[in-house]
């Protein structure tokens, strides 16, 4: 008999700051898949791009406060150590190496599903793990352009499919969340605080160091 493989999720990103439009639908793919643990990793910001507005240590904070959420969540500084902007063919072959006996599922949403091959060698991608998209409001799969279109056609398949090996894309049915963190940054500048857009533990640490003021 084959033993199940250990399944490990990891979701990129600023997280300038972390909020419920990445959280909540994570927690419900989660719950879909049977990820052992879910790593949350923050990105390395090149220096021709716009910078995270706080610290690094402050993103990191942000995180681990909303690890209360739930016993799965690490918060995996590896990225950030890293010191080069960071791309994600590197990170998959380090899990994939440091991880050799699970299955992993990089989450991502549907606005970098549009934009995926602008990445660095975005075809290799698939060699070490499984891709999972998060739907979000103003991102359609009708938008998509050709090269997204053929790697749907070739990929696309349901979660059931994708529990050992690489290489598929499951687009998860989770509930689109309006959230984002340019917007919560401009609200919070304008004391336009809107609570339920974040996990209580991470309105607690913004308001605790004074961040986005
Ligand atoms: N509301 C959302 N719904 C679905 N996916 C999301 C949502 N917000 C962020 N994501 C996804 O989470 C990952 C990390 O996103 P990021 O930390 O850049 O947040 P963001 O809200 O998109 O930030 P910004 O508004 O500054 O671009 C990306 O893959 C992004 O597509
Ligand atoms: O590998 C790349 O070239 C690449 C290009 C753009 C984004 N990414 C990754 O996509 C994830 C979400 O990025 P972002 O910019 O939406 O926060 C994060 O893990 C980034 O490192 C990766």
């Amino acid at each position: 008999m084959t033993r199940a493989k250990r399944q490990i999720a990891i979701v990129g990103g600023t997280f300038d700051p972390v909020h419920w439009g990445h959280l909540k639908p994570i927690l419900e793919v989660a719950n879909a898949f049977n990820f052992e643990c879910i790593h949350l990793l923050p990105t390395c910001a090149p220096p021709h791009r716009q910078q995270p507005e706080v610290l690094n240590t402050h993103r990191l904070g942000m995180l681990d406060a909303a690890t209360e959420l739930d016993s799965r969540f690490v918060v995996n500084d590896w990225e950030l150590r890293q010191g080069l902007p960071s791309r994600t063919l590197p990170t998959l072959k380090h899990f994939h190496t440091v991880s050799a006996d699970a299955t992993l599922y990089f989450i991502i949403g549907m606005d970098s599903l549009l934009n995926l091959p602008d990445w660095q060698h975005w075809q290799r991608l698939f060699d070490f793990a499984h891709f999972i998209v998060i739907p979000r409001p103003g991102y359609a799969l009708a938008d998509a352009s050709d090269d997204v279109k053929d790697l749907l056609a070739a990929r696309q398949c349901d979660s059931a499919d994708m529990q050992t090996g690489s290489g598929k894309i499951s687009i998860a049915d989770t509930q689109p969340l309006d959230i984002s963190a340019t917007e919560l940054r401009q609200q919070l500048r304008n004391h336009n605080e809107r609570p339920e857009l974040l996990p209580e533990p991470v309105w607690n640490y913004i308001r605790e160091h004074n961040l986005y003021r």
